[in-house]
């Protein structure tokens, strides 16, 4: 598979303060890639490098195979880009926006390209509404909008579901698919609400201290975390003890809250529930459950 984006070394200060420490990562053509760091961990600062608003004390980028900064300038071109809030002219409607960034970008067939892009957003029936009166996730929707009117290859939303509601929030992942799927998109988000970035892309970067300190794909993830049962109980010596003798499954006892993990299928809790009973240990709770990408990105940055 292609790189579209290769990064490596790259280290960023501001005065005495290291952001980006020695810093590598790559997306490949395809990827959805969610880039997930805590506030202030540096995505914007990021972001802004490889867009060329912000220079890098040390390392290299490359843009779709670029050698050299020059070639990734011109590599630019193939890229989009919505970086902290979306910039649109406040007294405008979203055709008049797009109509304007067309104007100065020379984007011949305006008309057509506007109303196709448009429909891709999602934002074809807002008529006469002015951009000031959009609600975020509009406005959200016209700043991709403008960022699509180049046809570009790979496209960088920096934090795009930050204060979208539940819904902006659904409309905002379909519309993202549509533009991986129909349109073979390359598209980088950053975001720390990672339950939200984990139903939307398919590879992940951890941005923690200064660093990318893992990159994995949506499907390694899942084959890297288990399934297992939540046993509450006061009594977890007597649980342990059955679990061992009669269930003969593999469990770890949890100390912090009189809790219980075996690692088995969701299938095993009426069996477990059985013995536990027949042995008159008293079961407060007992679940099914599985490791999400929260849980596991808390576990690496803590
Ligand atoms: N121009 C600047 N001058 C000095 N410090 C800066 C500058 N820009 C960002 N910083 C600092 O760099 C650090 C990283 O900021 P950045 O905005 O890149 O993080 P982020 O991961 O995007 O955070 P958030 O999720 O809150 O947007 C922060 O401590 C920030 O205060």
């Amino acid at each position: 598979m292609k790189t579209v984006l290769e990064i490596h070394g790259l280290s960023k200060q501001f005065g005495k303060q290291p952001i980006l420490q020695d810093l590598n990562l790559s997306v490949k053509e395809g990827d959805i890639y969610g880039l997930i760091g805590k506030n202030g961990a540096g995505k914007t600062t990021l972001i802004k490098i490889i867009t060329q608003l912000l220079s890098a004390d040390y390392g290299t980028i490359s843009l779709f195979s670029s050698q050299g900064y020059k070639e990734c300038t011109k590599a630019l071109s193939r890229v989009g880009s919505v970086i902290e809030s979306p910039v649109a002219h406040n007294h405008l409607t979203a055709y008049q926006n797009l109509k304007y960034y067309c104007t100065i970008r020379h984007i011949p067939n305006a008309d057509q390209v506007i109303q196709e892009t448009l429909k891709y957003v999602g934002l074809s029936d807002t008529g006469r509404k002015v951009f000031r009166d959009f609600s975020l996730g509009m406005k959200q929707r016209l700043g991709i909008a403008i960022a699509l009117l180049s046809k570009p290859d790979f496209l960088i939303l920096d934090e795009p579901i930050n204060g979208l509601d539940p819904i902006g929030i659904k409309e905002f992942r379909q519309m993202i698919q549509r533009l991986n799927q129909e349109l073979g998109m390359t598209i980088l988000i950053s975001s720390h609400i990672l339950s939200e970035l984990y139903l939307v892309a398919n590879r992940f970067g951890i941005l923690d201290q200064g660093k990318i300190i893992r990159e994995i794909s949506k499907a390694e993830f899942e084959t890297l975390n288990e399934d297992y049962i939540v046993l509450k109980t006061s009594e977890k010596e007597k649980a342990s003890q059955i679990l061992k003798d009669k269930v003969r499954l593999e469990f770890k006892v949890v100390n912090s809250d009189n809790e219980i993990h075996i690692f088995s299928h969701e299938q095993d809790v009426k069996r477990i529930l059985k013995e536990l009973t027949l042995a008159d240990v008293a079961v407060d709770e007992i679940y099914y459950a599985r490791q999400n990408l929260e849980e596991y990105f808390t576990q690496l940055v803590k």
